[in-house]
């Protein structure tokens, strides 16, 4: 029998409103047609990817049974957000996601009104939904706000903090948990070991049994017989109510985020019952149809480009290992002599390398999931009784243990080593990501010391220092990608701590760089010379202590000395100014500038056309100089006005 294709309908749904016109018989094929312009749209964008595919149906039954956008829908973290987008009135623009001028990598308010709260990082789903289900309470207004929040998410304290006070919100709150057993890694921990135990309860089979039975015994309006018999099986299933329904919550599940005969009615009636607030757990297969043929064990979390037919990936060839690799091998390195040294990582085992360190060493490497605040101060404890402990954490995601690090680390001076990757502007990820503040935060500390690696050698020499530091917490930074293909040194050398290292020997103007725009001053500094301007320039490698001796020296034997830093105001050229000021230095003769990154939030692009555009690239250097210089582009003084 020849089956007659379905005409297609994803064209005629370009907003919740038209999806929700629909009949239900429907909803099977638009979540079909949906999984299916997902990857045809990461295939030509790339991008985060697993976790779209995994809620495409979870995505088209929350906008059918919810009325969005007022009803608010919040996607934790937001990198589930590409079937979200293209329902929402985004189809057109999804291509263009994550890159300049593009739709965000994240879901955005200034984007949509079905983005009621903008994301990147994780957790933080259930208390903005909190927060908007208390305003509506207080302002008399109907309308839920719903939170989809991952299991791996749901493993960081402030997910707690939330439920915690749930209860105030009612029946105005829904959470969705979306367990796919998946962070970036699989998940870990305790709660993801607790969930796995729902999940693998006689009840979730026998309610897959039920199929459609199942929703007739959920509530509206909860009939007396239902909930008797729903909560006998939950007790069944796990031995006494869920830790949701301790915390407040009426738990609902686990019911198969992949089946729109169990959403749907199931959503219904949370949407219509006067219980609350609800908890739905939902369970979904990350990646789920994802074209490839190889299994990946992070679930194709993000992919490159690559092609619809063939499937093979666009990946640039490397000419330089990655910064990443460099810490880890280092850190191997360090830890093959030294027993004592411990890795933490935060969920991101294989985004920080250490998923390598974990191969060599299981027994002194943990991922303690999404939860950087426990990660730094379980470093403290470790620290504290005289390990070597390394946190290897995004600078983005380390803002988030900033309490941890002064209170925990900082005051009492534990030898904790802080491995800081991603620093500096990370390009497609956008604002939420960028590593911009890291070295403002640390370096303002009392017991700190702060290096950034200028390149991939210099990587090395710092983690050696690192662990050479015994008395008071470190940081190195290093940023997102490749290094610029030095050599290696065979070993990682013990820097000596606050002191920089002169580059190139110049006369007229000393350019000061922090970090891996290095290579950029060097460039900057090869333009100048040929404009008449006789340049030195300096790797400070410490952000603190800094070198005072060089910049006495530099200060003393140049007409302008300029800093430059992949960081925000008040890094490293305010410690700088700090010091010359305070020592009288800018008394004088001398022109000072310091080059940072502009005090905006640079959307997404490529990393560097956003240095580019903040001005920390060798062109934009050079114009730095030539106009505290009061020169002309051929280096020509322009004006005998001092700047
Ligand atoms: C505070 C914070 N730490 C780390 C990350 C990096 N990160 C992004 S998605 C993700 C995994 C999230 O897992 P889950 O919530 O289960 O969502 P899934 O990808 O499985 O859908 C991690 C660790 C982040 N975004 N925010
Ligand atoms: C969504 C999220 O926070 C991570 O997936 C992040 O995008 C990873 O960034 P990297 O690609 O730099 O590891
Ligand atoms: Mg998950």
């Amino acid at each position: 029998m020849s089956v007659r294709p379905e005409t297609p309908l994803l064209d005629k749904v370009p907003t919740p409103k038209e999806l929700r016109a629909l009949p239900k018989s429907k909803l099977r094929q638009v979540a079909d047609e949906l999984r299916s312009e997902v990857i045809s749209a990461a295939s030509i964008s790339g991008g985060h990817f697993g976790a779209g595919l995994g809620v495409v149906e979870l995505t088209v039954a929350l906008h059918y049974v919810f009325n969005t956008p007022d009803d608010r829908l919040i996607w934790d973290v937001g990198h589930q957000a590409y079937p979200h987008k293209i329902l929402t009135g985004r189809r057109a623009g999804i291509r263009t996601i994550r890159q300049g001028d593009g739709l965000a990598p994240f879901t955005k308010r200034t984007e949509s009104e079905y983005d009621p709260f903008g994301a990147g990082h994780s957790s933080t789903s259930i208390s903005a939904a909190l927060g908007m289900a208390v305003a509506n309470k207080l302002s008399g207004k109907k309308g839920r706000s719903i939170a989809v929040i991952g299991d791996g998410a749901m493993s960081a304290g402030m997910a707690y903090e939330a439920m915690n006070n749930a209860k105030q919100a009612g029946n105005r709150l829904v959470v969705i948990l979306n367990d796919n057993d998946m962070s970036i890694a699989p998940a870990v921990g305790g709660l993801s070991a607790y969930l796995a135990k729902i999940i693998s309860s006689e009840t979730f089979l026998s309610l897959r049994g039920f199929g459609k039975k199942i929703v007739e015994l959920l509530p509206r309006p909860l009939a007396e017989r239902a909930r008797l018999w729903e909560e006998s099986a939950r007790g069944l299933a796990i031995g006494g109510g869920t830790l949701f329904d301790e915390l407040g919550f009426y738990y609902v599940g686990p019911i198969d985020g992949h089946n729109m005969d169990h959403l749907l009615p199931v959503l219904e009636n949370v949407r219509d019952t006067e219980e609350g607030p609800i908890l739905v757990h939902v369970v979904t297969e990350k990646g789920r149809g994802h074209p490839f043929d190889t299994p990946n064990q992070e679930k194709y979390h993000a992919v490159p480009q690559f092609d619809l037919i063939t499937k093979e990936q666009k990946k640039s060839k490397p000419v330089a290992p990655t910064y990443t690799n460099v810490f880890a091998e280092s850190l191997i390195a360090e830890a093959e002599k030294n027993d004592k040294i411990i890795a933490i990582t935060a969920a991101m085992p294989s985004g920080t390398g250490l998923d390598k360190f974990e191969k060599r060493f299981p027994d002194r490497t943990f991922d303690v999931g999404i939860a950087e605040q426990h990660a730094v101060t379980f470093a403290a404890g470790l620290a504290a009784e005289g390990y070597i402990p390394f946190t290897a954490i995004y600078s983005t995601f380390l803002q988030r243990a900033y309490d941890q690090i002064v209170h925990d680390v900082a005051v009492q001076s534990l030898p904790v080593r802080f491995a800081i990757d991603r620093a500096g502007l990370v390009g497609a990820d956008g604002p939420t990501h960028a590593g911009s503040f890291d070295i403002t935060y640390l370096a303002s500390l009392p017991n700190m010391v702060v290096m950034a690696a200028a390149d991939e050698a210099e990587l090395k020499h710092m983690v050696a220092t690192a662990v050479s530091i015994t008395d008071r917490p470190s940081a190195v930074r290093y940023p997102r990608g490749e290094g610029v293909g030095v050599e290696m040194p065979v070993k990682g050398e013990i820097l000596p701590i606050g002191k920089g290292r002169i580059v190139k020997k110049g006369k007229s103007v000393a350019i000061v760089s922090l970090g891996s725009r290095l290579a950029e001053a060097l460039k900057a500094a090869e333009e100048l010379e040929t404009k008449g301007l006789s340049t030195t320039v300096a790797d400070a490698r410490f952000a603190k202590p800094v070198d005072e001796q060089m910049l006495k020296d530099l200060a003393a034997s140049h007409d302008l000395l300029i800093t430059i830093e992949e960081g925000s105001i008040g890094g490293f050229g305010a410690h700088v100014m700090d010091y010359l000021a305070g020592e009288g230095i800018l008394d004088g003769s001398l022109k000072v500038r310091a080059l940072k990154l502009p005090d905006v939030f640079q959307d997404h692009d490529k990393p560097e056309k956003m240095y580019e555009e903040a001005g920390l690239n060798a062109s934009g250097i050079v114009a730095a100089v030539l106009k505290a210089l009061g020169r002309n582009d051929l280096g020509q003084s322009v004006t005998t006005r001092t700047l």
